[in-house]
């Protein structure tokens, strides 16, 4: 049989002139501010409702970052004003250290420029891209370019500018520049103006008290087109800031090490010794051992193969983990506690700082904490409060290796609902600290899924989980023995008095009894043969410090206790004893009189006193 033939593919005639070559003529590079005008989504500018929470996020993530690397207790100004109907400024002014005014256009007016991207520590900016990202965003938006207001010292000028970014090269444009008088002595005063709406009202106020609970010791006075309020602080100890470390040797690449080794005049020992973490003379050693090269050969002088020997030999080396406590800055199980507590009103709070971990030789540090009850609502999905490096993250949620995490902790192990994410009345904080936290994108909204991370936050969650269900348990059984005293509290007064009638007995004071069931102080008051007698028995489970008050037609003086304030008001006397009872102690005093007059007690919660007055 003749086989077949293979079709042939079929070659288009090209003209001289080809289409490589018309390709040719288009291409060129492109700014880096032309990228992201096209991309604004990628920064968190992917609407307008957004863009107001991502610009309000920048300017104060920044204005926290700038106090905390000067030792200050942040005091920032957010003001959003309509201009126009959907054109909105926004101002935000802080006590940092302020910016020289060399440096004001590039902060402003130029993407990818920052101080902190060369840096290895804890801090919110890392990329350079934040605030000039918005002063685009606002240029695209409105045309209006960006006021800047920046003072750095008592000494020092204040300086106002008018700044855009030149959006074809990526270069600052200044519009204006002048020194002016300011009232502050340090600080950085930004106004934008962009197109945008205020839908997202509550979320933005969300993303300002969540900023509060993780940043106690700021305060952030807020005018929202009209409405104003006030972020306190609940902490007056400015962060200590976190100090920059060299890269650790397992989380160095290739490319890295060899513009770190081109740079260096240093021998190969010398270069690890200085130039890594935790790398001393024995771990040096270890790893040249490793790579089969000499101490003494310049660091500059590898090539690429070898590079990649050394590289090798310096991540299969034991290092220990980098020195988390120096540069990372968690909040700690104290503060978190305490900054729920200021913004919510919660039953139960636990908190949980876990040790210091690694992942590809970044440290870092997983925080979590679980509220429960208070004013949250009973039904429905929990609160989850998502952080990274102290800033919250308002977008994203699903995408998240927080939520991933939180939905794969099996909550009915400690008596939660569940459907997906745990349910009922509880929040769920999850703050990692890292020096490099891995964001899923340039918007940082979401942690990506790094093993190393996930674990440690699931093993925080459970850690909280079994405490959440012994509070949950105590507080069932409390209730329960609670309701039943009750039940039997409210048939005694009945058999008393049917007992008494059967035995023709004068009906018998019960009250002792009820304080004994329900655990509670009884204050009982009675007259016999003129003498009255007060009696303070304490039935609770601990002591107590209470105040016990009478208004008395008899003296109080003549009491074999005096009181510790007596007052003549007419016929009557008002009259005060402070006292300290153990548990299961009474205490009596006897004066003559009438037992006209009545008694209360005071500094014990309403449901755990009984007052009888048996002359009634
Ligand atoms: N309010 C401020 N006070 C002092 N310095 C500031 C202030 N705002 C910005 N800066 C400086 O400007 C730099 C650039 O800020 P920008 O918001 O663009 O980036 P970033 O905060 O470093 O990183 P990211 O893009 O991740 O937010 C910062 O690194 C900081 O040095």
């Amino acid at each position: 049989m003749a086989r077949k033939k293979e079709p042939v593919p079929v070659q288009a005639e090209l003209p001289a002139e080809t289409l490589a070559d018309e390709l040719a003529r288009q291409q060129r590079s492109i700014s880096v501010a032309e990228f992201f005008e096209k991309n604004k989504h990628l920064l968190g500018f992917d609407s307008p409702v957004r863009g107001i929470i991502t610009t309000v996020k920048e300017a104060i993530d920044n204005a926290l970052d700038a106090c905390e690397e000067a030792g200050v207790l942040p005091d920032i100004y957010l003001g959003i004003f309509r201009m126009q109907e959907d054109v909105f400024k926004v101002v935000v002014e802080d006590n940092g250290p302020g910016i020289v005014p060399e440096n004001i256009p590039f902060v402003f007016g130029k993407l990818l420029y920052g101080s902190r991207f060369h840096q290895i520590r804890q801090s919110r900016g890392q990329q350079g891209i934040g605030i000039s990202a918005a002063v685009l965003y606002a240029q695209l938006t409105t045309g209006t370019p960006t006021l800047v207001i920046s003072r750095c010292g008592a000494d020092r000028g204040a300086f106002r500018m008018l700044i855009q970014i030149k959006t074809e090269t990526n270069e600052p444009e200044i519009l204006s520049r002048e020194e002016i008088t300011w009232d502050r002595t340090h600080g950085t005063r930004i106004e934008i103006e962009f197109r945008s709406s205020l839908t997202a009202r509550k979320r933005l106020i969300e993303y300002l008290r969540y900023t509060s609970v993780v940043n106690p010791h700021c305060r952030i006075r807020v005018d929202l087109d009209g409405e104003t309020m006030t972020f306190d602080r609940a902490s007056e100890e400015p962060i200590v800031p976190p100090k920059a470390i060299k890269p650790h040797p397992h989380g160095v690449e290739l490319g890295e090490l060899k513009r770190m080794a081109a740079a260096t005049n240093e021998t190969l020992r010398t270069f690890l010794i200085e130039g890594f973490t935790r790398v001393g003379e024995k771990t040096a050693t270890e790893i040249l051992n490793t790579a089969g090269m000499p101490d003494d050969r310049k660091a500059s002088s590898l090539k690429i193969k070898e590079l990649g020997t050394l590289l090798a030999a310096m991540q299969s080396a034991n290092v220990p983990p980098p020195p988390a406590q120096q540069c990372l800055s968690p909040i700690g199980e104290d503060l978190i506690r305490q900054g729920l507590e200021k913004e919510f009103q919660l039953d139960y709070i636990s908190a949980r700082t876990r040790p210091a971990a690694v992942y590809h030789g970044h440290p870092f540090i997983v925080e979590a904490a679980l509220g429960w009850g208070g004013k949250l609502e009973a039904e429905g999905t929990a609160r989850i409060m998502r952080f990274a490096n102290r800033v919250p993250l308002m977008y994203q949620q699903g995408a998240c290796a927080v939520t991933g995490c939180i939905s794969g902790v099996n909550w009915k192990t400690y008596g939660i609902g569940q459907q997906g994410l745990p349910t009922g009345p509880l929040i769920i904080l999850v703050h990692v600290a890292s020096t490099n936290v891995p964001f899923t994108s340039e918007s940082k909204d979401a942690v990506a899924s790094i093993p190393e991370i996930e674990r440690e936050i699931t093993l925080a969650l459970q850690d909280l989980g079994r405490d959440l269900k012994t509070f949950i348990q105590r507080r069932d059984r409390s209730r329960q023995s609670e309701e039943r005293a009750r039940a039997i509290c409210s048939i005694i007064p009945d058999i008393a008095a049917k007992v008494a009638e059967t035995l023709d007995l004068p009906v018998p004071d019960t009250s002792p009894i009820e304080g004994q069931i329900m655990r509670r102080l009884v204050a009982k008051k009675r007259t016999t043969d003129g003498i009255v007698s007060i009696l303070v028995s304490n039935y609770t489970s601990h002591a107590v410090d209470i105040s016990l008050y009478a208004i008395t037609q008899d003296d109080p003086q003549k009491a074999d206790k005096p009181p510790v304030f007596v007052e003549k008001m007419g016929d009557d006397y008002s009259a005060v004893w402070q006292l300290r009872l153990a548990a299961s102690e009474t205490w009596i005093t006897e004066f003559p009189g009438t037992g006209r007059g009545s008694i209360d007690i005071r500094g014990i919660d309403e449901k755990k006193k009984v007052v009888v007055d048996l002359d009634r």
